[in-house]
């Protein structure tokens, strides 16, 4: 089967492309700004709307705002049919067979572009053990950010918080959050300025701040637990108590961390991961961004596509994509191209975003225009 009929009236295809809306996500801190400018708006605004959620199965955790139906779960573009229900109509086809024999009928990772106007509060996400221990949970969150841009905010340029210093006990950190001496826990972590290209992996139970100004996209395991030990953000919000410890208590919250520091240059060598080139010819180059080989469970690439000139026709010989059997996610980051698939062709323009089918052939990339049209593709776990 390779139509399924998901509510009356749509059809869609589990052998192209689907299509999806952004969704945006309610969050503690402020930003946005640079996002609503990523998709066309001649001067965005910062607000509680900081982070677009790309093929998103999963609806955002914010304790207080249940009544928001779907928050930052991805739809069918122009519908109000979500991603979630066009996968449930055909699992074996959207997701492919071995896919929902492992996962079920998740995709099993979630991606986002984030814009910070402020730094994030300090926090910490469950690694699979704790995840599955504390929540009930099969996936933790383990992270992955690419950093894509950014801004100068009050003279500091964007930098990340990541990984404790040597020697930070839990009984430290605990004290620290008791009297609330943010700068305490910031001196715990290492702090490190970041640039466009630069890519962090963060895995479960090692404590981190994004810092303000960071434009970055996110790959990471699919939930949203949030450990915060900031009660009060850097712009004033007040942070619930379930939204510090999601349920747990301030006790049990501090399960949650590794208490393993390292030193800088350690800290450096582990977790800023080295892109890998996976395809380079006329057409085009991909290369890994984050792999199997640095976590088991996501995968991204970057894909870029050389211009060619305004007013040329297409180039039919685009970069070839084949075939591989898994579902994956799509976004185009910059230019505007087309993508073939047999004999249909769809256009690509800056800020889309597709679910890519198991079941869909492979299909080839090309350019319009005069820009460079780069992309990010990613998988589940491997
Ligand atoms: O705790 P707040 O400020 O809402 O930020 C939560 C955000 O933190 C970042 O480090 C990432 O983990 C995002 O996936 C998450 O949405």
């Amino acid at each position: 089967m390779d139509q399924t009929q998901v509510s009356s009236g749509l059809q869609v295809s589990s052998r192209l492309p689907v299509r999806l809306d952004h969704a945006r996500a309610w969050r503690t801190y402020l930003g946005g700004k640079m996002l609503d400018e990523f998709h066309g708006c001649a001067v965005g605004t910062d607000g509680h709307f900081p982070e677009e959620w790309i093929v998103s199965l999963v609806a955002a955790r914010n304790p207080g705002r249940e009544s928001v139906k779907e928050e930052g779960m991805s739809h069918v573009q122009g519908t109000d049919i979500t991603l979630r229900s066009v996968i449930q109509s055909d699992p074996s086809s959207f997701l492919g067979t071995d896919h929902v024999k492992r996962l079920g009928t998740t995709m099993g990772v979630l991606v986002k572009l984030i814009d910070s106007a402020e730094r994030l509060a300090v926090q910490v996400h469950p690694d699979r053990d704790k995840a599955r221990e504390l929540f009930g949970s099969e996936y933790g969150k383990t992270e992955c950010w690419h950093i894509l841009g950014g801004r100068t905010v009050n003279g500091e340029k964007p930098c990340v918080y990541m990984g404790f210093k040597e020697g930070v006990t839990r009984q430290q950190w605990m004290g620290l959050f008791d009297r609330q001496d943010i700068d305490g826990m910031l001196q715990c972590l290492h702090r490190f300025e970041v640039e466009p290209g630069d890519t962090v992996l963060i895995e479960g139970g090692v404590p981190h701040a994004i810092g303000a100004g960071c434009f970055l996209t996110e790959i990471q395991e699919p939930t949203d637990y949030t450990i915060r030990v900031e009660r009060v953000t850097p712009s004033g919000y007040s942070v619930e108590d379930a939204m510090c410890h999601q349920g747990l208590g301030f006790e049990r919250m501090f399960d949650c961390f590794h208490y393993e520091g390292l030193s800088r240059k350690e800290t450096k060598k582990r977790w800023f991961l080295k892109r890998r080139k996976k395809i380079d010819c006329r057409e085009g180059r991909v290369d890994t961004l984050v792999g199997y080989e640095d976590t088991p469970f996501f995968s991204m690439d970057c894909l870029t596509i050389p211009p060619q000139g305004e007013g040329l026709p297409l180039r039919e010989d685009g970069l070839r994509i084949p075939k591989n059997g898994d579902c994956s996610g799509l976004y185009v980051l910059e230019g505007k191209g087309v993508i073939r698939i047999g004999e249909d062709v769809l256009t690509l323009d800056k800020g889309e975003q597709f679910f890519l089918p198991a079941a869909m052939d492979g299909f080839t990339l090309s350019g319009t225009g005069g820009e460079t049209l780069k992309l990010i593709r990613f998988f589940g776990p491997g």
